[in-house]
């Protein structure tokens, strides 16, 4: 599957914005699959922080109808983008499969958003972003957490004409937004769906996260986060980029796809005179998932998203899961992957147990581990069409 994003315009990294970002919003004319920008004013962050000026990007399909009841919010994962689905132009979306005509979140029916994280690089608001002075925020970029980017949606949602939601929906992280607008607005959230994620983050998931954001910030270019207009710290983002790979494939795929092979005429075990030794196979799959993510992302809004997804517990400050929960009214759709080992599905079971209601968890029936997600959520076109999105 081709992963990229159909729109023009997109600001590079340590670019600014483009101007003219009035908030103007021309609701439900937005319906081609085309990004777009909206300046929602500033933010007061939950771990303290401002952010004076923040621009989030989306793209939408279909059509809002009149009283604004018909809107289904997509979220994407950690490195995913807005463009969900092909629109305006031919390119394909991370969840083809999910939403377009006669798809379970079907264009003809539904308007469907998605929305570019606070902290990203796909258009909103992240450390590449100019700062009032003009220059990246770069090193000073604060620390955002899922609940300061629902709230930032929120008044995206509102400039739209949406005063609540059909739908709110995600895998991975993007699963994690969707369960945090649920509880932050159960009165917008009519239906959420929860797939490969539970309700906050384990030590494991943050333990991952860390040895990545580490991997960043000790590459000689890191600079600190101010490393715009200069060398890039690419080495240490690629490094970031192996190690979570490892945990979105399961040891069985990995072993059963390159298993002890040499990289085509590379041999491990003889030593090159100018390169060292070899690859195998699994080593140069990896260099080259690392390679691919540098060409499309900003080091630092890695670790904004992986910190933001660090601090992901939906019961913060708001008393026992079950407590938590309870402030929802929205009805659930929890899925997850069986063989994922970064997000077990037993993180999913034990969410859904505490939701009120018989809550089921739909099992994604994939070998890869927890990219399955992604790569087979069509698999849940019967179960989504029955339970979330009908
Ligand atoms: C601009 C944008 O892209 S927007 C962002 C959207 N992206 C997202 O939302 C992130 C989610 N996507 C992903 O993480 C991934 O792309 C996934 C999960 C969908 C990919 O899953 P899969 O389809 O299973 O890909 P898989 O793991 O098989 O990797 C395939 C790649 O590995 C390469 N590869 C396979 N074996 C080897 C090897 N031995 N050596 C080197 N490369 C190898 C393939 O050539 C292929 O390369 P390509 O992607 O450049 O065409
Ligand atoms: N491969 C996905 C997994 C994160 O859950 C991504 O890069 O966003």
């Amino acid at each position: 599957m081709t992963i990229s994003v159909s729109s023009t315009d997109l600001p590079a990294a340590g670019a600014p914005h483009p101007t003219g970002l009035d908030g103007t919003v021309p609701g439900g004319a937005n319906q081609d699959g085309t990004v777009r920008y909206v300046n929602i004013g500033g933010l007061e962050l939950e771990a303290g922080g401002f952010l004076p000026d923040v621009t989030l990007a989306y793209e939408s399909w279909g059509t809002l109808n009149e009283d604004g009841s018909n809107a289904i919010l997509v979220q994407h994962a950690l490195t995913g983008s807005t463009h969900v689905t092909r629109g305006a132009g031919d390119e394909e979306g991370w969840w083809e499969q999910f939403a377009g005509p006669g798809a379970p979140a079907d264009t003809d029916r539904f308007f469907v958003v998605s929305i570019n994280i606070l902290g990203g690089c796909y258009g909103s608001t992240g450390p590449s972003s100019a700062a009032p002075d003009g220059k990246p925020w770069g090193s000073r970029f604060p620390l955002v957490t899922l609940r300061d980017s629902t709230l930032a949606e929120a008044r995206l949602a509102d400039r739209l004409g949406i005063s609540s939601w059909h739908a709110v929906v995600g895998g991975s992280m993007g699963g994690a937004r969707a369960l945090e607008w649920a509880v932050t607005f159960p009165e917008r959230v009519r239906r959420c769906g929860v797939i490969s994620v539970g309700a906050r983050s384990t030590a494991e998931q943050i333990a991952f996260a860390q040895a990545q954001t580490l991997a960043i910030r000790q590459d000689r270019h890191f600079n600190g986060g101010d490393y715009y207009g200069g060398p890039e710290p690419v080495e240490g983002l690629a490094l970031a980029r192996r190690i979570a790979h490892i945990t979105y494939r399961s040891a069985y795929e990995l072993d059963f796809r390159f298993g002890r092979n040499a990289q085509a005429a590379e041999e491990p075990l003889q030593a090159d005179a100018l390169a060292g030794r070899g690859r195998y196979q699994v080593e140069s799959y990896l260099d080259h998932q690392g390679s691919k993510l540098v060409r499309r992302f900003d080091a630092n809004s890695y670790i904004a998203l992986t910190e933001a997804l660090m601090s992901h517990d939906v019961t913060r400050g708001r008393g026992t899961l079950k407590e938590t929960l309870a402030r929802a009214s929205a009805d659930f759709f929890v899925a997850a992957v069986e063989t994922d080992r970064l997000y077990f599905p037993a993180q999913s079971l034990e969410l859904a147990e505490a939701l009120p209601g018989d809550v089921d968890v739909h099992m994604i029936d994939s070998p890869i581990g927890h990219d399955g997600f992604l790569t087979e959520i069509g698999q849940l076109n019967a179960q989504l069409r029955a339970h979330l999105l009908n």
